[in-house]
């Protein structure tokens, strides 16, 4: 772990072009957006409801169970197959990338990442720099393990299309392309723990805000009954649950889970919006000052899911919802969170009511946000109380 900043994602200009278009196409190709995908989820969804069930509606943390579930479904893709909630070695890996987004947030680290020389010392990025090494380490083992048993006829995931690719061009003689072991690593390491953390909170939001809010729930829950009864959600049923698509917008927009996107610099001098920018400067584009815009939302701090639908109760899309930022750089993983959110979260409604713990009154239910380069619930505690 050499680099100076903490958040190194990957650079712009060829490397992270190449590496883009790489991961879009591999992720496409085992299945992305696709029917695969969305069998994969739902099998998931079968693990992370045995799990729920186990607290037989005993108040829990939805934290870790949540994580695992939505975790696996990046690690399918990735590294070509989903981990038992069991395996120390998977459950380590996403605990320690979550204790890093949580750390990247506190005033110490961003600090470092403004002013690395002069805030070099602080101990959190001891602590931090200690848990990416950890997790770098088993990536290396999990590499070498998926390099042991490469079939270049039939790739599992992207490790191995990407493994393929480095060695095939390494056969032509190329030596300097970017399929190297570092854009390896940390294309691997951008994609879990961009695909783990960021759809696993906002669906624990979703799950507050139904503990919060037992009105909205109880719509949620008469649509999937009327509309879907007893049968697996599927993609395709979307349209025809508009009430939870617009709570699940609704959630997103809320929530406003990667309040500053992440940090951009300027390829060149520029002048926006009547302010010049020079060229190097570090650019945050705040998503939260749209996604809370009082002249785009009538209520821009309320959970209110009528924002999403028209006077008929049809869904509706609003320019104003950009939780995925846009443009070049905007969220790889868009689509795929977007079934993951919408499968998970109506799977989940069909399974269990939510409920603040005993004692607990909805009211008590804490928004306030716990500040990371994610926003998360404060910890807390639900029960899923068994429905079908
Ligand atoms: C609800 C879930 C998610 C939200 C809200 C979200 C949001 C974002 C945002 C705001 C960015 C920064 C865009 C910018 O720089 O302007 C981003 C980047 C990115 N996201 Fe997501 N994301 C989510 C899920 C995922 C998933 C499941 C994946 C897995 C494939 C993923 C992969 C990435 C990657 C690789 C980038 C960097 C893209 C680049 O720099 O070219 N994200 N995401």
């Amino acid at each position: 772990f050499n680099s100076q900043h903490l958040w190194v994602l990957w650079s712009n200009g060829d490397s992270w072009r190449e590496m883009r278009r790489f991961a879009l196409t591999n992720l496409r190709d085992f299945g992305m957006g696709k029917k695969a995908c969305e069998d994969k989820i739902i099998e998931e969804c079968q693990h992370l409801i045995e799990v729920f069930k186990n607290f037989k509606g005993k108040p829990f943390d939805t934290m870790q169970p949540t994580n695992y579930a939505v975790s696996n479904i990046i690690c399918s893709m990735v590294y070509g197959s989903r981990f038992e909630y069991s395996d120390p070695e998977f459950t380590s890996m996403v605990d320690r990338t979550n204790r890093n987004v949580l750390l990247s947030g506190s005033l110490s680290l961003q600090l470092y990442n403004m002013f690395p020389r002069i805030f070099k010392w602080v101990a959190r990025r001891k602590e931090f720099v200690e848990m990416a090494v950890a997790n770098q380490k088993q990536n290396f083992a999990l590499f070498r393990r998926l390099k042991e048993t490469l079939n270049p006829e039939m790739c599992r995931g992207f490790v191995d299309a990407f493994l393929v690719r480095k060695q095939n061009l390494e056969a032509s003689g190329n030596k300097n392309s970017h399929f190297h072991n570092e854009n390896l690593l940390m294309t691997v390491t951008n994609l879990f723990s961009a695909g783990t953390e960021t759809t696993s909170t906002t669906l624990r939001w979703g799950l507050l805000l139904m503990a919060k809010y037992p009105k909205i729930q109880d719509r949620v829950q008469e649509e999937l009954r009327r509309v879907i009864g007893d049968r697996q959600v599927q993609v395709s049923d979307r349209k025809s649950l508009q009430f939870t698509d617009a709570v699940i917008h609704e959630t997103q927009r809320l929530a406003s889970i990667v309040p500053t996107a992440l940090p951009h610099r300027t390829s060149r001098d520029i002048t926006f919006q009547g302010s010049f920018i020079k060229k190097g400067t570090t650019v945050y584009p705040l998503l939260t000052s749209v996604l809370h815009d009082p002249s785009e939302w009538e209520k821009p701090h309320s959970f209110h899911p009528a924002h999403f639908l028209d006077k008929d109760g049809k869904f509706v899309k609003r320019d104003a919802f950009l939780p995925f930022s846009a443009g070049r750089r905007i969220c790889l993983g868009e689509s795929l969170a977007r079934m993951e959110l919408f499968i998970f979260f109506t799977t989940l409604l069909q399974h269990f009511r939510f409920t603040p713990a005993p004692g607990v009154r909805e009211d008590d239910l804490d928004l306030t946000p716990r500040g990371g380069i994610t926003l998360s619930p404060m910890p807390h505690l639900l029960c899923a109380v068994p429905q079908m």
